[in-house]
């Protein structure tokens, strides 16, 4: 197979798909790698570095589509990589389609076959998700105290406090992968950090991992409202896979915070918690203001720290990716449960039941469509 890698070009966002080990390890299985040009740079890896690990470097991102039997990314494609969709084309990236209807309907339209990181589940975990949540997770609570620094418009608060002075507050929402590690940012800080989440085996969990360090609580509506009033950080960390995230935070208790606070939304890849958050931003302006609180939306959090993360990624994609190559994507994904999880178009329909639900399409089971795949 024709494994194509283009260079990433959503703003400030400098990992990319494929490190130089995980071309040996594809090219070892006999397929042909083709790298855009510059694609590593950001990540620290050189187009010398590719070619010797036995990738291929092309200049255009154009040729490097055409080329492709499968197109390996991290971003979800832009609108003008969309003229580059073919029938039966792989794309294997992260789609966050619940919260992108265009690009939908582009893949759709085009019959693709696309493939999302993040809902490619095994016991009710998400492997490709997971690396990225705990980058952004531990970004959350170091991005949010930069945020609360008078100089960066905070209300100027230091979230360990000082001897003599009280720490600051942080409230998680949704204890999962992101909030966990926000949590272990936070109180490795020394924050008085609270966290909610609605599963009660959850919250169990995490009160055995952290102990009197962190105040667990039942996400509600009444509960929620409380903990953000009193926060100066609050970071949006729920996952609802596959769906648009539930609008938890409302206008009305974002305007109870204190003038300065900070919201960090990192669900907002998924379309986000907090009702004020109705805007992605991206790492040139990652920030806004409403009612007096900074919100940060930025959807690729991980690109900021892009060596890290592209490692990351890479050491739980490129196993998915040698199979769909080996196997190509009809059988790999027959035969591999957890990768046909993360199935969410293929030869114009969509085979995610969350992303149809929400964005007003016919689902249609993996199973059947893979059927009728040639
Ligand atoms: N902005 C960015 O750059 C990035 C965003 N993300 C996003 O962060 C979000 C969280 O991801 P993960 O932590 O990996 O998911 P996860 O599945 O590990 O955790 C989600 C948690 O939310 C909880 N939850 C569900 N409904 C809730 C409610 N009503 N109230 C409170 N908690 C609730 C679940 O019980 C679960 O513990 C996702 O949308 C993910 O795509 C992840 C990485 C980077
Ligand atoms: C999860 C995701 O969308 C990211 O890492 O950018
Ligand atoms: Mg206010």
């Amino acid at each position: 197979m024709i494994i194509g890698i283009p260079k990433e070009i959503k703003s400030y966002e400098n990992r990319v798909a494929i490190t130089p080990a995980g071309v040996d390890a594809l090219v070892g299985s006999g397929h042909r790698i083709v790298v855009e040009a510059a694609a590593g740079i950001g990540s620290g890896f050189t187009d010398e570095e590719y070619e010797k690990a036995g990738a291929i470097i092309e200049k255009n991102a154009k040729d490097v589509w055409a080329a492709a039997d499968m197109i390996i990314k991290v971003k979800e494609p832009l609108s003008e990589e969309y003229r580059y969709f073919r029938k039966g084309l792989i794309l294997f990236t992260y789609l966050h389609l619940a919260a992108e209807p265009e690009l939908t309907k582009a893949l759709v339209d085009s019959g693709v076959t696309a493939i999302a990181y993040e809902t490619v589940e095994i016991n009710r975990t998400l492997p490709l998700l997971t690396p990225m949540s705990e980058v952004a997770g531990r970004m959350a609570t170091q991005v949010g105290a930069q945020f609360l620094e008078k100089t960066r418009g905070g209300k100027g608060i230091l979230l360990s406090g000082v001897p003599g002075v009280k720490r600051g507050k942080v409230t998680i929402i949704g204890g999962g992968v992101v909030g966990t590690n926000a949590a272990k940012m936070a109180v490795g800080l020394g924050a008085d950090v609270t966290l909610l989440d609605v599963s009660a085996e959850r919250l169990r969990q995490l009160d055995d991992q952290f102990g009197n360090d962190i105040q667990t609580i039942m996400s509600n509506p009444l509960n929620i409202a409380s903990a953000v009033a009193e926060a100066d950080l609050v970071i949006g960390a729920v996952l609802i896979p596959g769906a648009r995230a539930p609008k938890l935070v409302t206008a009305e208790m974002i305007q109870k915070m204190g003038a300065g606070s900070v919201v960090v939304d990192v669900a907002v890849d998924q379309g986000g918690i907090v009702e004020t958050a109705d805007k992605v931003t991206t790492h040139d302006a990652p920030t806004y203001t409403k009612y007096d609180v900074i919100h940060y939306a930025v959807a690729n959090m991980p690109g900021a720290v892009p060596r890290t993360s592209t490692i990351a990624l890479t050491n739980v994609t490129i196993p998915f990716a040698v199979q769909i190559a080996n196997k190509g994507a009809k059988e790999a994904l027959r035969t591999n449960l957890a990768l046909a999880k993360g199935l969410n178009v293929a030869n114009g329909f969509i085979t995610y039941e969350a992303v149809a639900r929400d964005l007003n399409y016919p689902y249609k089971q993996a199973e059947e469509v893979l059927a009728e795949l040639p």
